[in-house]
């Protein structure tokens, strides 16, 4: 039960606190986000959080609050919600993912909370602070609180902040309501018969925190801070009735306090409070011990260690052990989390960490028989999050930005890439700091990259068509280039150049007036690669966007301040950029098309017994090192289980050498084998997956291409690796994934085209189509379309006398 009645705040919660200390006391808060915005929320938070056990907002209607408010709420220390609209409750939990523990719902006249008070609040303890004194909360103990103690005094546990058991003692009517007011330890002397001010005689007070009625409201637990004299709660001069405590943390941190005030000159723990740097130093060394340390221990010694240093320069910054525990309830609170990845300098070490290399030890691909229909179809699905749950993330961005222009931009900057821009747009010609770092051998290789892409590219321009369908009758078409053009360079996991020069060649190639580039910013400096600014400027880009995700997308298709809108948006990029280019080209106002939907890269590779195991791993592997949500599917037509467990075998070994195992470790969890009786079964499956990429390393390779109906692009013979088409052989590698090879084609030159068509139609030929035209039209019953026609064949003689 905890504290039977939960205070509402509507309006200045820290002046009620301030004026009535004892509201602190039921160690719960409910706030009335009606009245209180996010902010006031937050700052309440963080004032009270460390004192109050349980946060929560009521939220009355459901436009309050933006998803990202709800998750930003949680995740900085609100406990629960309190809501009344259950449609809102269970769209909160199913597409925002907040636990269900976090919301309690109005039922009737009850909120049930679930989470850490575990709670039944009918309507009336919900009690607005304004009617809240002491008396009104000694009352709402006191008609709670029962006792089957003859003498009617309530048994009453003492408790310090850390929970440790102080002692045991009995409260009356009036000590409860004594305690309450004065915000100290006073209790019944059952021995003296009278009230008992904890600490008047001996001089060891008490600060009294919170009261709590047990589960089923027949004792109280007093939580305090015991002050005073000498700090001890028990008549002999203990910490507890029970004895000294055991010397642990909270002892250590009393101890380094007392030391801190008086600790000898010269000792060593007055050297550490005055030696910042020997401070600093001590605990790297200790950390690093704690590393290395093996058995229990070993581990317990180093780590107590650690922990003193920790504590000691806690203390040295009045931090106190209780402040550390709040930010871990904090954290534990949090319903997103960070990667949580180490800091570069930290991770060369931690990569030979044992438990990364049991992690690949035992990678595997899950292995599927054909003829298991259910299993096939469940391993070619795609771990891709649903469109809705995407699109509740990516249209508040895709507003934003539309609203707010440059300076939505600067501020995603700042959430998402973390980095603090003052402009989000370079203008070409490019400033030279933008390619410091590019080395000459780089620019061989993307100059040979490109000139590959451009052959290829340039042998896609098609001359006008034209063809005579009657005699005096001329139909063509030719290309235009699609004026301005945004390009999308990935840059969240993996800096990409390749991309950058897939789509600018080839713009570049059908002669666009204007391309744009837009790629995340760095975290380092805010800028992007040197190689990435280098193909921009080869290609002739205007500018360069430093924004990645649904915010670069956005600004490219509306425009900004200082981004020009364009007609077409190109460039694969993570699930945010994908939405967010497939709402912009279903958005009329928009008015500009996208290439394809192009996600998280994949590969299907078909292989058969012949196929060198090697060969096969390192394709799957150069897929599933893109990112956790790629994924790699091997058909294996005929293999042997031996053949199956070789490329197991194979995968683990190549994975222990890859600098990008954790994501591989993550994209093969999804990925898997599937043994097929025949080729023929194997393209089945695969043009059913229709793959981004697809391998054949099979057996005359090159003669199964005619069986290929779906697939972005093809990778024919053992020694045709996809990334050759990734980089330099001059295919381009922005492809449909998500099976959208069944319908789209991956980017080429006419991507980044349209065609106009045009007639010439003669005398002669009018001749012979006009009739057609006007008895058509006649059916359609539009006249001037008959018209049209009627008049210029009179003209010309071409249709007999009172031709009607
Ligand atoms: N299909 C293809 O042709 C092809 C080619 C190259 C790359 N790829 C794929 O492109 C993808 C690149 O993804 P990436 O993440 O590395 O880079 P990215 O540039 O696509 O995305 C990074 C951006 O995502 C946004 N973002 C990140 N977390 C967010 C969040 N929680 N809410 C809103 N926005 C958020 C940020 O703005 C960040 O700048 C990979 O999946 C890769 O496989 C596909
Ligand atoms: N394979 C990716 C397309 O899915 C493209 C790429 C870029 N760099 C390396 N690979
Ligand atoms: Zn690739």
């Amino acid at each position: 039960m905890v504290f039977p009645i939960i205070p509402l705040y509507s309006q200045n919660p820290s002046s009620f606190i301030n004026e009535r200390p004892y509201l602190t006391l039921t160690g719960q808060a409910l706030l009335k986000a009606s009245q209180l915005d996010k902010d006031a929320i937050k700052q309440f938070v963080s004032e009270y959080g460390s004192t109050l056990t349980l946060i929560s907002v009521l939220i009355e209607n459901s436009a309050l609050f933006s998803d990202d408010d709800i998750v930003e709420l949680l995740n900085n220390g609100v406990t629960t919600f309190f809501l009344q609209d259950a449609t809102y409750a269970s769209r909160l939990v199913e597409e925002i993912g907040v636990p269900t523990d976090r919301l309690a719902l109005l039922e009737g006249s009850v909120y049930k909370n679930q989470f850490g008070v575990k709670n039944d609040f009918k309507l009336q303890d919900i009690v607005p602070v304004e009617r809240l004194d002491s008396k009104v909360l000694t009352q709402s103990i006191l008609s709670s609180l029962r006792t089957d103690r003859t003498d009617g005094l309530y048994t009453t546990l003492v408790v310090d902040t850390s929970e440790r058991c102080l002692g045991l003692v009995y409260s009356s009517k009036e000590s409860i309501e004594q305690a309450v007011d004065r915000k100290v330890g006073v209790y019944y002397s059952r021995s003296r018969k009278e009230i008992w001010i904890k600490g008047l005689t001996s001089g060891n007070t008490q600060k009294l925190v919170s009261i709590q009625l047990d589960c089923d409201a027949d004792a109280l637990k007093f939580v305090v801070v015991q002050e005073g004299r000498n700090s001890s709660f028990c008549h002999l001069e203990t910490e507890s009735c029970f004895g000294q405590f055991k010397h642990g943390l909270a002892g250590l941190e009393k101890l380094l306090q007392q030391r801190k005030l008086n600790a000898p000159p010269g000792s060593y723990t007055s050297r550490l409070f005055n030696d910042p740097a020997l401070l600093t130093a001590k605990i790297k060394e200790e950390a690093e011990e704690l590393t290395e340390a093996k058995d229990k221990n070993e581990l317990s010694w180093e780590a107590a260690d650690l922990f003193y240093f920790a504590l000691a320069k806690l203390v040295a910054n009045d931090v106190s052990l209780s402040d550390v525990e709040t930010n871990l309830h904090m954290k534990h609170l949090k319903i997103t989390r960070r990667k949580g990845d180490a800091k570069p300098k930290f991770v060369e070490k931690s990569q030979e960490s044992n438990s990364e290399v049991q992690l690949v030890e035992s990678l595997k691909l899950a292995t599927y028989k054909s003829e298991d229909k259910e299993s096939v179809n469940k391993a070619l699905t795609r771990p891709i999050q649903r469109t809705s749950q995407i699109m509740h993330l990516v249209n508040p961005i895709i507003d934003n930005v539309k609203k707010n222009g440059d300076k939505a931009l600067v501020e995603y900057a700042a959430k998402f890439d973390g980095v603090q821009l003052k402009n989000s747009v370079i203008e070409s010609p490019f400033p030279e700091e933008f390619f410091e770092g590019l080395t000459p051998e780089m620019k061989e290789s993307l100059d040979l990259s490109m000139e590959n892409v451009r052959k290829f590219h340039a042998a896609q321009l098609i001359d006008t068509m034209q063809v005579e369908t009657q005699p005096g009758v001329v139909c063509s078409r030719f290309a235009r280039p699609i004026e301005k053009v945004g390009l999308y360079i990935p840059g969240g996991t993996a800096v990409l150049p390749s991309t950058a020069l897939m789509l600018g060649i080839p713009a570049q190639v059908a002669q666009c007036r204007e391309i744009v580039f837009a790629s995340p910013p760095r975290k380092s400096d805010g800028k992007i690669s040197p190689e990435v600014a280098y193909i921009a400027q080869q290609v002739g880009a205007s500018k360069i966007v430093l924004a990645g995700g649904a915010q670069a997308v956005a600004a490219m298709a509306y425009g900004t301040e200082s981004v020009p809108k364009v007609d077409k948006i190109l460039g694969p990029g993570n699930q945010f950029v994908t939405a967010a280019k497939m709402y912009v080209q279903n958005d009329t106002q928009a008015l500009c098309s996208i290439d394809m939907p192009a996600g998280p890269s994949e590969v299907l590779v078909v292989c058969d017994e012949d196929a060198d195991v090697d060969f096969v791993a390192s394709d799957l592997l150069s897929q599933a090192e893109h990112g956790v949500d790629s994924q790699v599917i091997l058909l294996g037509v005929q293999l042997s289980e031996r053949k199956v467990e070789q490329i197991q075998t194979a995968v683990r070994q190549q994975t222990l050498q890859l600098p990008r195992k954790d994501i591989v470790v993550k994209c093969i969890a999804h990925s898997s084998i599937i043994v097929c009786n025949s080729y023929e079964e194997a393209f089945k499956i695969s043009n059913q997956y229709a793959p981004e990429h697809l391998i054949l390393q099979i057996k005359e390779a090159a003669n199964y291409v005619r069986l290929v109906n779906n697939a972005g692009s093809v990778f024919v013979g053992a020694y045709t690796p996809e990334s050759c088409g990734d980089y330099s052989s001059g295919t381009n590698h922005t492809l449909p994934t998500y099976g959208y090879a069944r319908q789209y084609s991956g980017v080429n030159t006419s991507t980044f085209q349209k065609y106009v068509t045009a007639q010439s139609v003669s005398p002669q030929g009018l001749d012979n189509i006009g009739r057609a035209v006007m008895s058509v039209a006649q059916v359609e019953g539009l006249d001037a379309h008959r018209n049209a026609v009627k008049i210029r064949m009179s003209k010309l003689g071409l249709l007999p006398e009172g031709f009607q």
